[in-house]
């Protein structure tokens, strides 16, 4: 269906949820292609991501939130928790993706369900990990929600294996507003290139760095360079607040930044479906996370 064709239907749908839920996840599966990373660290989305569903007339744009805590403390985690709200208050339907898995219902998820009664959009919930939980306990676990009465529909996924996803996916796009899509077609994410290259570099980084590491780093995208071959030379760096970390983040011998610039480069030269030069540079920048400057490319406001 072309954009601004009749009975087109256009919205947004903001994602939201504890660290861990599995947003990413689902995010990814609705949109049916890598746009936001994922890994089993929590707080690993930071950017406001966008990825773009079809379902027949209905165009759905999704904005992949920051996970909602309490315990917001840094600068930056603050600047996070008011980005994911700030997003359901603007969205044309919230779904509160909920990790069925975990044992009880935390402290957490009970503020942002009050939350949601306050903002009064139209809610989902969607209970995710389906995969990991008993029929019988999924059930009770459904039954404590409604009984909140904020939810309009009550889904059972699995962000995973892509078990009810569909279902949500149609649900939503018959609640989108009419209107013409925003986006063309084949539009799957409007994080700049440079961005999604840049997380793609932290993912990896989250995967090979122990402990809380990956927390203290961020990585920009400094130069990117397209050529007559076809091949694309980019060069990021790598920020962290303290020489230890800048050490660790190297290796013995340049082991660890290489292991992370081959992997990061062979998922860019994938993605991107053409031969891709990386070229990583490691910098102590102390306190960056108090720096409103390098996180305004993440869409993130900071005066909270
Ligand atoms: N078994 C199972 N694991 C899942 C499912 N969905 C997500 N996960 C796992 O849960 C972990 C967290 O998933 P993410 O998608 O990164 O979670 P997130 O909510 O985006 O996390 P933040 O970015 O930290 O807010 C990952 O290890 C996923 O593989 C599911 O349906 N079943």
């Amino acid at each position: 269906m072309p954009a601004g064709a009749e009975g087109s239907r256009c919205g947004v749908v903001a994602l939201i949820g504890a660290p861990n839920a599995g947003k990413s996840t689902l995010l990814n599966h609705l949109v049916g292609a890598k746009v936001s990373i994922v890994t089993h660290k929590v707080q690993t989305t930071r950017a406001r991501v966008r990825g773009v569903a079809l379902d027949g007339p209905a165009q759905v744009i999704f904005v992949d939130t920051p996970g909602i805590f309490s315990q917001a403390k840094r600068r930056l985690e603050r600047a996070m928790v008011h980005a994911a709200w700030t997003s359901a208050e603007d969205a044309d339907v919230v779904v509160l993706l909920y990790d069925a898995a975990r044992k009880k219902v935390d402290e957490d998820t009970l503020a942002i369900v009050e939350k949601l009664k306050r903002i009064n959009r139209p809610c989902a919930l969607a209970l995710n990990k389906i995969d990991r939980i008993r029929r019988d306990k999924l059930l009770e676990l459904a039954a404590r929600f409604d009984a909140e009465g904020v939810f309009e529909r009550i889904f059972m996924i699995s962000a995973e294996t892509g078990d009810g996803v569909a279902d949500l996916k149609h649900w939503l796009a018959e609640r989108m507003p009419e209107g013409p899509w925003l986006y063309p077609e084949d539009q799957l994410s409007d994080l700049t290139m440079r961005l999604l290259a840049a997380e793609v570099t932290r993912e990896k980084l989250f995967l090979n760095l122990h402990e809380e590491l990956p927390y203290s780093l961020t990585v920009e995208t400094d130069d990117w360079q397209e050529f007559d071959d076809g091949s694309a030379r980019i060069e990021q760096t790598i920020y962290v607040e303290r020489d230890a970390q800048k050490r660790i983040v190297l290796g013995r011998q340049g082991q660890m930044i290489r292991k992370v610039r081959e992997a990061a480069q062979r998922e860019l030269s994938e993605e991107m479906e053409r031969p891709v030069h990386l070229f990583l540079f490691v910098k102590v920048r102390e306190r960056w996370t108090d720096d409103p400057e390098r996180y305004r490319d993440w869409g993130l406001e900071f005066d909270v």
